[in-house]
């Protein structure tokens, strides 16, 4: 039987946990603030703590990190009331397994929370989140950002809360409101989306609240929008950020009231959808621009979730594009330098711009050959890769017969420093294999003046480097030459 620490102000929250805990046989401490929760938590082992997030004292948060430095092992469920979801929601970024707001209504649904946190639950529910995604098209990978912000996602996707999710074009905004929205208890009810950016705003307007007849020219009959079609499922409103202000204060109205008009209406309408919103543009910045009302932001972003762009994951890369292929039915297989010169390049369009490059070069590839060689990808991308590295490409080329090494040096060192400092992700092996590239300029200059200072006598250009004839001719790249000699 588990031991479990309930800490809140609130007595009668404590003793109703003690009464439905006790009850099963668990061991539970009772505790009204931080000092409380300092003292128990030295004493007992605890293995589930329900934490409050208002204390008079302290609060949630703090005890939850607090927590989590001292009984790691133990897991926590933060209690909240509506005003402090958001901070739950950041509490399950610090480490919390769940969150549950006050009163509780479904003591059934309590039960199999801890139930499953104190059995292997969490483990389970962690395959069941994988499967859902994979069986979804969306492809996580090892990228340890995208792997928490699927868990996050996973765990507030049961949740009644909006979200709101950011990220470049093309990072997959579509495909993780359709991962939540499958997630949810919502999911055999409708998803549907619109793009707020494509349409005009009266359709767009009638669109999402629908329209009575006759409410403008061509209203021939009564449409239901959206707001009605998805009720109890999920609306997904992409590129909210182009909604104009009009718009805004109706789609406020129903976040906060769950109520809305026709256009051309007078009645009164509820509906009970759940909004997910995406924007590529920072809303918060739009805000400050006085382009996006606050207190819709603040409505739309109980959760936040940013979607990292694909040149941030793109250790992934060799993944995503084998599901690529399998989407499109391909055998074919891309070689070890295609994806070299795939993962220099930016991906400023993320994953949609990856799929049409991979799509792209099938087409072309399919009959040709069984292996996509960088000839079938575009040319953005090598001269994207070139750019940078073109500068000492084009040193060592012009320097053949005798390397400027000052030069090469210095373009090398700006090489290797633009990669150090443009992006964390850099493919290592490409780095190295500039360093043996190094290694192999240095050899051949020293020997190649040599060469001029002893007027081409071999032997004795190899008495003064200390190296032997053949290690020279190798330096030189002749054939025959063992380099390990
Ligand atoms: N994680 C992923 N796994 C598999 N496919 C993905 C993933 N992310 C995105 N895609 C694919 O990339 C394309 C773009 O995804 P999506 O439309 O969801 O991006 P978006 O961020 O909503 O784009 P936009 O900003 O243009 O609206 C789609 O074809 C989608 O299937």
């Amino acid at each position: 039987m588990a031991n479990i620490v309930v800490i809140d102000d609130e007595r009668e929250v404590g003793t109703f946990f003690l009464h439905l805990l006790e009850g099963k046989g668990h061991h539970v401490k009772l505790g009204l603030n931080g000092k409380d929760f300092s003292r128990l938590i030295k004493e007992h082992p605890f293995d589930l703590a329900f934490i409050d997030v208002k204390l008079p004292d302290t609060n949630g948060l703090d005890l939850l990190k607090q927590l989590k430095s001292e009984l790691p092992s133990c897991k926590a469920i933060i209690m909240t009331g509506y005003s402090t979801v958001k901070t739950a929601v950041e509490a399950i970024k610090y480490g919390a397994s769940d969150y549950i707001e006050k009163p509780f209504d479904d003591i059934n649904e309590l039960e199999r929370l801890i139930e499953g946190l104190l059995g292997s639950g969490s483990t389970s529910s962690q395959n069941d989140m994988y499967k859902l995604a994979e069986t979804l098209g969306f492809i996580v990978g090892k990228n340890k950002e995208m792997n928490d912000l699927i868990k996050l996602a996973y765990k507030i996707a049961k949740k009644n809360v909006n979200v709101l999710i950011e990220g470049e074009t093309g990072t997959g905004k579509e495909v993780l409101a359709h991962f939540i929205h499958h997630a949810s208890m919502r999911y055999e009810q409708p998803f549907i989306g619109i793009n707020c950016g494509a349409v005009s705003e009266t359709l767009l307007e009638s669109e999402l609240f629908g329209h009575e007849k006759g409410a403008f020219t061509g209203a021939v009959k009564e449409k239901k929008g959206i707001f009605e079609i998805a009720n109890r499922g999920t609306l997904f409103l992409d590129e909210i950020g182009e909604a104009s202000l009009a718009i805004q204060v109706k789609l406020l109205r129903v976040l906060e009231t769950g109520e809305y008009i026709r256009v051309g209406g007078e009645t009164i309408r509820r509906t009970n959808t759940r909004v997910i919103a995406a924007s590529h543009v920072n809303l918060a910045q739009a805000v400050a621009e006085k382009r996006f009302r606050e207190d819709l932001l603040y409505r739309l972003d109980v959760v936040k979730l940013t979607l990292p762009p694909l040149r941030e994951r793109i250790e992934d890369l060799p993944l995503f594009i084998e599901y690529f292929l399998k989407k499109l039915n391909s055998n074919l297989s891309f070689s070890d330098d295609a994806i070299l010169q795939m993962k220099q390049y930016h991906w400023p369009g993320n994953m949609r711009e990856l799929f049409n490059v991979v799509k792209r070069a099938v087409t072309l590839a399919e009959g040709e050959t069984t292996i996509i060689t960088p000839d079938f990808l575009p040319e953005k991308l090598k001269t994207e890769r070139t750019s940078l590295s073109q500068k000492l490409f084009s040193v060592r080329k012009n320097t053949e017969d005798g390397i400027d090494l000052e030069r090469y040096l210095y373009e090398w060192t700006s090489y290797i420093l633009s990669l150090w400092k443009e992006n964390e992700k850099v493919d290592l092996e490409h780095v190295l294999s500039f360093v043996k590239d190094l290694e192999k300029q240095i050899g051949r200059a020293f020997v190649m003046k040599t060469l001029r200072e002893t007027i081409g006598n071999r032997k004795e250009a190899a008495e003064r480097l200390n190296i032997t004839i053949r290690k020279l001719r190798y330096l030189l790249k002749e054939k025959g030459a063992d380099p390990k000699v």
